[in-house]
């Protein structure tokens, strides 16, 4: 058997997270509602759309899926956005990305009503995070702390290295850990000796998209590491598509813990957004926030 590394298994907290999303959600006078909005055919965010519309439906949400062509235009998809912000009977809405190039990302980010953006990703909420305040926190980043939570692992007073600067994970995962006392290093593409950075790391977090990234001299020996990298490859000559993460799986030799993938970060993602999708249901059931 490989390595020595404690293996943080996701799946398991997932389903924790998401009994106690079924609870909250059975308290409610109505289930929550989430609306998710996808355009285009892209194999993995089908996928993932239908996870989320699955497990959504399994713990007792509403759950309705647009699905819409790729041509749709961004006048079309902010039509849409203004008509789900103005019902009532929606709680929580999600626009899966990325979006084909002639939408505007931001445009279509900043539409989404910040008390229903269950992703966070709306610039209130991303302002309210960086503030310490409470706000919708983006799933996978507030996954990785639900995981970290689960399995005892500190963050308070931790040297944590963040390899990535996406506005998804990396970024808001940097204000997570920081509203939770850890010290953060944002490194990206441009961080100078990269190495020397993440062997500084008592928690070293990896999402930047490129398979097997990290090796296992860039990881300080019993440092925890979360991979966060789904890449999918297939073998040049034969042999069937796999998945694997930024981090090599010989780092499970040298770190103390570590997140398998598939089957590490990725679920909680899909828990934290039915989460959210609570949480939102709660406050507006509660008029704390405006309708
Ligand atoms: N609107 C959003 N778009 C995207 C987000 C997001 O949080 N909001 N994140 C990613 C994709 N994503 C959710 O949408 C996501 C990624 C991975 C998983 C997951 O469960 N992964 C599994 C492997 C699944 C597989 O076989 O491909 C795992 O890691 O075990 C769930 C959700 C980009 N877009």
């Amino acid at each position: 058997m490989r390595g020595s590394a404690r293996i943080l298994a996701g799946v398991p907290v997932a389903d924790a997270v998401l009994r106690e999303a079924a609870v909250r959600a059975s308290r409610l006078p109505a289930p929550p509602h989430l609306v998710m909005v996808r355009l285009g055919e892209d194999p993995a965010s089908v996928s993932y759309v239908r996870g989320k519309d699955r497990k959504a439906r399994e713990v007792g949400l509403t759950s309705t899926v647009y699905a819409l062509p790729e041509e749709t235009s961004q006048a079309e998809l902010l039509d849409l956005i203004a008509r789900l912000n103005a019902d009532e009977g929606v709680n929580g809405i999600l626009v899966q990305l990325p979006l084909p190039p002639h939408v505007s990302e931001q445009a279509v980010l900043h539409a989404v009503d910040p008390h229903k953006d269950v992703d966070g990703f709306h610039p209130l909420n991303v302002g309210e995070l960086w503030a310490g305040r409470p706000s919708l926190r983006p799933c996978t980043p507030a996954g990785i702390l639900a995981l970290l939570a689960h399995y005892g692992l500190p963050v308070a007073g931790q040297r944590a290295v963040i390899v990535g600067r996406s506005h998804i994970v990396g970024r808001p995962l940097a204000a997570l850990l920081l509203n939770a006392d850890a010290t953060v290093t944002l490194a990206h593409s441009r961080t100078p000796n990269l190495t020397a950075v993440t062997r500084e790391a008592d928690l070293l977090c990896v999402a930047v998209g490129r398979p097997h990234l990290v090796t296992p001299e860039m990881v300080r020996s019993g440092a925890t590491v979360i991979d966060v990298g789904i890449n999918r490859v297939k073998p040049e000559l034969s042999g069937k598509a796999y998945l694997t993460g930024d981090v090599h799986p010989d780092v499970q030799d040298v770190a103390g813990a570590m997140t398998p993938v598939p089957g590490g970060v990725g679920p909680l993602t899909i828990a934290q957004l039915l989460v959210n999708t609570v949480h939102a249901a709660e406050m507006q059931a509660a008029g704390t926030v405006r309708r």
